[in-house]
Parts: C-alpha cells; structure tokens; sequence
C-alpha cells in the first residue's frame, strides 16, 4: 500500500468551499486510480475561524498544518469581515499562515490554453506560446511591515513600512535563478528600483547571484513597464522574480493571459518540499454560492502538490491532461465562456474533469 500522505484541507470563505470541493473529489479519483492514499483533515481558518472561534488562524488549525505533509487551501475573506480590526480580519490570517509556516516562495505558473484564448480580453496572436511563472517573495515586504496611524502635520495620516534584507531577496531569487535553468532559462527581476531603496537592494542581490547561473539571462525591469510588457509581449516572459506586492499585483494580471482568475494555481514553499497549495484567487464574495466559481485553479493547484511535494508526478500530469481535455471538448465554466448561455456550473466542472481522469 502507498505511503499515507496527509492533506490539511481548508476551504476558507467564499467559493472556498466549492473549489475545495471539487478538488477533493480529484484527491478521491487518484486514490482509485493511482492507488495512492491521503489522509485529510479539515481545519478552520479565515473568516467562518474568526465566526466560531475569535481568530482567523485557530491554534488548532496551525497545528494541522504543521502535522500535515501538504495543506489545500480555498480562499478567505468577504465583506462581512472587511471593517474588523486587523486582527480579525481573514488576510491578516493568510499572512500569518503563510509566515508561521516559512512559506517564502510563491509560485504562480500562467499557462495559455490554445482552446481558452477567446477567453482572454487579448489577441490571439498576442498571448501564442505564453508560459509563464511568477515566483513571488511571500513573507517580507510591505504587507509584513509596520502598519499604523497617527497625527501629522495635516491631519490624521496612515504608515505601511516596506523592509527587506539580504537573506530574504537572496533565498527567493536563488529558487527564481533554479526555477528558471529549468525551463526557457530567462529570468525577468521586477522592481522598482529607480524609486525604492528595497528594489535597489533587490537588484544589487540579483546582479551579485547572477555570475552563479552563468546560463540564465537576466533581464531587469520596472514594475511599470512590466505591467505594460505583460500585456504587449507575455509569451516573452519565461520567469519573472519580484517581492511580495508587486507579485500580488502582477499574478492578477497574468490571469487576463489564461483567460481567468478562476485558471491559477498556485504553491507557497519554503526551502524543502511541504507546502500550501491554493488558487491564486481569492473569495469571490461576488458569485459565491451560485455555482458559477471554476474550480479549475484549485484543482491545478493540486497537480502542484502532487508534483512539488509527493513527486505524483504521474498523478500530477493526468489531472493538467483531464483539465486540457474537458477544456478542448468545450466545456466552460462562466468565467471563461464565450456563450454564457452553454456554461456549465462548479460541480459539473469538477465532474467532467473526475470522469476524465478515470477514463485515461
Ligand atoms: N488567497 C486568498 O484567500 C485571497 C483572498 N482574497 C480575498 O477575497 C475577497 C475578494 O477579493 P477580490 O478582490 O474580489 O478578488 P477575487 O479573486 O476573489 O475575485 C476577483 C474577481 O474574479 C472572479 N473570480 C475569482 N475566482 C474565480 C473563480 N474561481 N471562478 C470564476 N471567477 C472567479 C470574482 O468573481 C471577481 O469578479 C477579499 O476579501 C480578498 O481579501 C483575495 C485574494 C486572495
Ligand atoms: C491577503 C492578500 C495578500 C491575498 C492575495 O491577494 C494573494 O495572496 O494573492
Ligand atoms: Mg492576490
């Protein structure tokens, strides 16, 4: 029998639970047809943890987690939480997950489906060959720095602190150097350094690694432009390195690229192979509970577990040939339907992608 593998499964707010839902079946079809095995527990956290318990990330929840050999998350947040004080609010939670587990290193792979590029608000012609993978700095910068208020010269006034050290750019832009010898061996570093000490920091790092990945070209560029080439030339992208905001804001972007947000998945690792597994989006306050949400984000995000965690990579490659196959035999959640009218709903998605795995 295959080792026992656990999953720490939270499903968060929002769609949450129905993208989670559905990749659980996946977890179930590869049990059946893999023989592997996964035990998962299912842990609270984000806004129905702060609901039930008063914290966005429970004590009980962080220690599933930590006893888990992977974690699956859906999303968290919604309006209902959005005025709390930080404290309780459901991001302040993912933050706090995300750094208690030493999750530094956020991948967002964005990969264009031929069949899904009358998805895009692009060109065809535009978006041909793009692959792309955003490695995002996760647990520094601005959204882990200092935040406060107080009374200025004009007035009440707000602070957000952006702090980044060696150690930090070094280890995130090391695994970006990895990643991309790897693949096409071009490395776009995002930053803003014509402005900012910490990009200035950040390219110094960079240019200071660089003569250790003597095959990989490095291209450095400012956020800005990058937001505008991303759009002008994506398939020119291979791997892009920035820290925490900038990937944030620029994985969003890349959605546009596959043709929805409800398309990304995404893995936040540490230095060894445990990690937390999630679409990159978030609640979706806006269609949750309609059964519009795609969970194909979420179950890509389980082919990266497979992959970057149990090495399934077997399992890994049914389920991203089960979602190519069910997306070029048309089948289209809301999200990414040209005729609205012909989508189909979470679960059917979920279904045909389960059938089709069981059928290979
Ligand atoms: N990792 C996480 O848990 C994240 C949580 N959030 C939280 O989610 C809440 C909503 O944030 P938004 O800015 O609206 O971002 P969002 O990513 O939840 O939604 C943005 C837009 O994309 C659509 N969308 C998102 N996922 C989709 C899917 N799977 N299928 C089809 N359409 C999809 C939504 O309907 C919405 O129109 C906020 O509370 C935010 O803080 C946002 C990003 C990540
Ligand atoms: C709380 C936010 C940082 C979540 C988010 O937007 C993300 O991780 O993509
Ligand atoms: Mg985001």
């Amino acid at each position: 029998m295959s080792e026992v593998k656990k999953i720490a499964v939270i499903a968060g707010d929002g769609i949450g639970p129905e993208v989670v839902a559905e990749a659980e079946k996946v977890l179930k079809v590869t049990e059946e047809i893999f023989g592997y095995v996964f035990e998962t527990e299912h842990a609270l956290f984000g806004g129905i943890a702060i609901d039930e318990r008063g914290t966005p990330l429970p004590k009980d929840t962080l220690e599933i987690c930590r006893s888990a050999d992977a974690v699956l998350l859906g999303a968290v947040g919604g309006p209902k939480w959005d005025n709390n004080p930080k404290e309780l609010r459901p991001e302040t939670g993912l933050l706090g997950i995300r750094k208690a587990l030493g999750l530094f290193s956020n991948l967002r792979p964005a990969v264009v489906f031929d069949c899904l590029k009358d998805a895009s608000t692009l060109k065809p012609e535009v978006l041909e060959g793009t692959d792309l993978m955003v490695v995002r700095e996760l647990t520094g910068g601005i959204y882990f720095g200092e935040k406060l208020r107080r009374q200025g010269e004009f007035g009440e006034e707000a602070v957000d602190t952006c702090v980044y050290n060696v150690m930090e750019v070094e280890r995130i832009v090391r695994q970006a150097f990895e990643i991309a010898g790897k693949r096409r061996k071009k490395l776009a570093s995002v930053d803003k350094a014509n402005v900012l000490e910490t990009s200035r920091l950040w390219r110094e790092v960079v240019n200071k690694l660089a003569p250790e990945y003597p095959d990989v070209e490095v291209e450095h560029i400012l956020v800005d432009n990058c937001a505008m080439q991303l759009l002008r030339r994506p398939s020119s992208f291979d791997v892009i390195v920035t820290e925490n905001m900038f990937g944030d804001i620029l994985s969003d972007e890349a959605a546009m690229l596959t043709g929805s947000i409800g398309m990304l998945a995404s893995a936040s690792m540490g230095e060894g192979s445990y990690g937390l597994f999630e679409p990159v989006h978030g609640s979706a306050p806006d269609i949750a509970g309609q059964g519009l949400a795609n969970p194909i984000a979420t179950i890509l995000s389980v082919a990266l577990m497979f992959r970057m965690t149990f090495g399934y990579e077997d399992a890994a490659a049914a389920i991203e040939a089960a979602v190519a196959e069910v997306l070029d035999a048309g089948h289209r959640t809301s999200d990414i339907a040209v005729d609205k009218s012909k989508a189909i709903s979470t679960t059917e998605m979920g279904d045909l992608i389960v059938a089709a795995i069981r059928k290979a």
